[in-house]
């Protein structure tokens, strides 16, 4: 995690703002005109530059921000604001970072709304969805001030009445580097425990998605951190190379793809920092016969299609056993093409926009490859263009189901991050087990049974992180996130999630 434990000593005792960004909060409307870094405790332009990006609204096209990528200086800058409140933050008791931790919670709840608008604007995912974000977001930082006041050390007796003990010290500076699909719950599941430990963050968004972790940059500044504590730079592999790089910074806790997650491994190795990766995955979706059908093509909806597909614990590969595969497509299909898709500010809507034209076409590529290797297209898998001429520029395209595939075809093998179920059968247990497993990925998995024997047996046996018992996609800030293989690196935890809750995707 973001602490250190060491042994502090033998015996006898040798050793002892409120944002002013949203104008309009309206799809086609909403324009940033403000800067997008933040340093001590306050939006600033960055001193030196690596490159400009523009943020688009993706659910018109629109540009709503340009701004300037962070240079190597005021990454330097970045880390050393942050290192001087570290001294501060450091220093305090768990019950006092508690105390300001709730107080970060208690403004994302009462602003959740204006939060999931601006990450519905700057994402694309439908409004419907970015209020979960934002309710397991403050979700993590409450989990984590729960935490701060019991973290302790251990006292050790030693012969002769001498005693150690060990004490559990934060690291310093820690960087996290986050994906573009949970912007905001990423900075949080990030920062939480960082800060809860005593740390200070410099956070690096995607350069997709750069808004709204000012946002959070500025309640941390509200509920009371000292200035400096956590700061915001912008920019893409040139200024995370800085950060990672930089001497000062302690550890690096990075979300994003396996090569990305592999490069920054590398860097960090050579400064000998310690890295969290949270990578990518292609997880399988194993529907048995006996299970409750309505329940299962809910679970595979929401499987496949939250966040317009763009989810990394996705159970793309769904496997269906052969007596239930005519019935179980058929019914997919018809809920998938329910999918309200469009302007992601409805109410209604359940399917927004992709992040950007070039993922749009990577994922329908991925469609025509399909085809072109035997898959069969039962829905979707094309554009969409919406009614609202507003909408026309959008990356919008309609949910796709295939059958007919085989383990070895691309779009069961490579990671897709788009709208796109593969539904695979299977005949025995023991076969789809090896089936599912035989993958370089292992973030997450999932298990349709009645027979619960059956299903414990198949969730311990399966490679992956999480593991859903007939449920999907559900993320409660208790339970730990990760993956085996390379969707996660450093950290191997197997969980079911039993709660057959209400899927509430269509
Ligand atoms: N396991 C998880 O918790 C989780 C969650 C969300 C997304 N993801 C994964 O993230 C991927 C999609 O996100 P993405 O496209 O933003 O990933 P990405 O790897 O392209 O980028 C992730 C972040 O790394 C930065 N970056 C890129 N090159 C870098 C470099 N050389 N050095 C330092 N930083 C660099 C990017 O600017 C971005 O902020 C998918 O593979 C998805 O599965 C995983």
């Amino acid at each position: 995690m973001f602490l250190r434990a060491g042994t502090a000593g033998l015996s006898p005792l040798r050793h002892t703002l409120r944002p002013v960004l949203v104008a309009a909060m309206s799809t086609g409307t909403f324009i940033v005109s403000q800067p997008l870094n933040y340093r001590s405790g306050a939006r600033l332009d960055p001193v030196d530059a690596s490159g400009t990006e523009k943020a688009l609204e993706p659910a018109t096209g629109r540009v709503i921000a340009t701004f300037t990528c962070s240079g190597e200086e005021e990454v330097n800058l970045a880390i050393q604001d942050a290192k001087a409140a570290f001294k501060i933050w450091s220093q305090k008791s768990g019950m006092e970072r508690c105390r300001i931790l709730l107080e970060a919670a208690r403004i994302i709840r009462d602003r959740k709304d204006e939060i999931a608008t601006v990450e519905t604007i700057n994402n694309g995912k439908s409004i419907f969805e970015a209020r979960w974000d934002i309710d397991t977001s403050w979700q993590c930082l409450e989990y984590y001030a729960g935490l701060a006041g019991s973290m302790a050390g251990e006292h050790i007796q030693l012969p002769g009445g001498s005693f150690g003990y060990t004490r559990r010290e934060p690291l310093g500076v820690c960087v996290g580097i986050g994906a573009w699909n949970y912007p905001f719950q990423i900075a949080c599941w990030k920062s939480a425990p960082a800060l809860a430990c005593g740390n200070a963050m410099v956070f690096k968004p995607s350069t997709f998605t750069p808004v709204s972790t000012l946002l959070l940059a500025e309640i941390y500044t509200e509920a009371g951190v000292p200035p400096g504590l956590f700061n915001v730079v912008q920019g893409g592999a040139a200024t995370g190379q800085f950060l990672c790089q930089h001497r000062d910074v302690a550890k690096v806790s990075f979300t994003g793809s396996v090569p990305t997650g592999s490069k920054i491994m590398e860097m960090s190795a050579k400064g000998i920092k310690p890295v969290t990766l949270e990578l990518g995955g292609k997880s399988p979706l194993i529907i048995f016969s006996d299970c409750d059908m309505k329940n299962a093509v809910k679970g595979a909806l929401m499987a496949n299609f939250l966040t317009q597909g763009e989810v990394c614990c996705n159970g793309t590969r769904v496997f269906v056993q052969k007596e239930i595969l005519d019935q179980f497509s058929e019914e997919v299909v018809k809920q998938t093409q329910r999918i309200k898709i469009g302007d992601p500010l409805l109410e209604d809507t359940r399917m927004g926009p992709l992040i950007n034209r070039p993922h749009l076409e990577r994922v329908l590529g991925f469609v025509k490859v399909a085809k072109e290797q035997g898959a069969k297209v039962l829905c979707g898998g094309d554009l969409y263009v919406p009614e609202d001429p507003k909408l026309k520029d959008g990356y919008y395209m309609r949910p796709c189901v295939l059958t007919n595939c085989r383990d070895d075809m691309t779009c069961v093998k490579e990671e897709i991050f788009g709208p796109v179920m593969s539904i695979l059968s299977f005949d025995t247990e023991a076969e789809v087990l090896e089936r599912a497993n035989d993958t370089t990925f292992g973030l997450a998995a999932g298990v349709f049974t009645r027979d619960i024997q059956r299903a414990h047996r198949v969730v311990a046996a399966l490679q992956a992180g999480m593991c859903f018992i007939n449920n999907y996609n559900v993320s409660p800030v208790e339970l730990p996130f990760g993956g085996y293989k390379k969707s996660e690196a450093l950290q191997k935890s197997l969980m079911c999630r039993l709660d057959c809750e209400q899927l509430t995707y269509i």
